[in-house]
């Protein structure tokens, strides 16, 4: 399915996916299955599954999908829905490429899904070292703690991916990234806005940390005052 978004042409060798697909050494939660909800028509907050259930994990979120009797209708729906309308990708001074918005955003709503293919953490150590396009690092690492172990999400949108991929660093950013899950148990890292945003805004995420040992030395060029100079690093292993 492709949600409408153009990328600029000399980004032609980009294939666009609207949503995750497996890459190499995909973790098999990929593959897993979970249950909808039973609600009719519109979930409830009260008695919704997914809504409640939020995979007991303590950040994640559970999205109502396709195997859930609810409709489009539904505000726990929002992926099928796709991204918010009015992202547009734009050259900016010093940062490549960046992805801002022609309409307002509310605090709060989603905005699109950081999409591409769904790898191992050795395949992203491999694809790391090579450095593919240039200076752009575009590999997502997720780290989600339950019951004592670390639940690694890693999304790579370098050669197959969304809009999303062109989202800059800020140390100061208008977007948080949220594990979703809907259709199984691989989430979604889905982007919510953290504050009222204007419109030709440009829309960024924080990064990270500087945990892990690919310390970055990237200049960071987000140009809010709280800005630690650096860009945060690159894979947080
Ligand atoms: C996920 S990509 C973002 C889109 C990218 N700018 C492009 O043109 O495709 C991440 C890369 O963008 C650049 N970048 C993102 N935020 C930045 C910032 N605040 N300052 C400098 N470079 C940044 C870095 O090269 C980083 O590795």
């Amino acid at each position: 399915m492709n949600d409408g978004y153009e990328h600029p042409e000399n980004l032609s060798y980009l294939a666009y996916t609207s949503t995750n697909i497996p890459g190499p050494a995909c973790p098999d939660e990929f593959f897993t299955t979970i249950l909808g909800c039973d609600c009719f028509a519109k979930c409830k907050i009260e008695s919704c599954t997914c809504i409640g259930t939020s995979f007991r994990l303590k950040e994640s979120k559970q999205g109502c999908s396709s195997l859930c009797p609810c409709d489009l209708t539904c505000d726990n729906h929002f992926f099928d829905k796709g991204p918010k309308k009015g992202l547009e990708v734009f050259e900016t001074e010093k940062k490549g490429h960046g992805l801002k918005t022609r309409l307002k955003i509310s605090k709060g709503e989603f905005v699109c899904e950081y999409a591409g293919e769904a790898i191992g953490q050795v395949e992203a150590e491999r694809r790391f070292s090579l450095q593919r396009t240039g200076d752009s690092n575009y590999i997502f690492v997720l780290k989600e703690f339950y019951e004592n172990k670390c639940i690694l999400t890693i999304v790579d949108p370098e050669a197959i991916g969304n809009i999303g991929r062109y989202i800059n660093h800020s140390c100061e950013p208008n977007l948080c990234p949220v594990p979703v899950r809907t259709e199984t148990a691989f989430p979604h890292i889905s982007f919510f806005s953290v504050r009222d945003i204007d419109e030709n805004e440009e829309l960024t995420y924080s990064y990270g940390t500087q945990e892990g040992k690919n310390s970055s030395k990237k200049k960071c060029y987000c140009g809010t005052k709280s800005c630690s100079g650096f860009l945060p690093n690159e894979l947080p292993f």
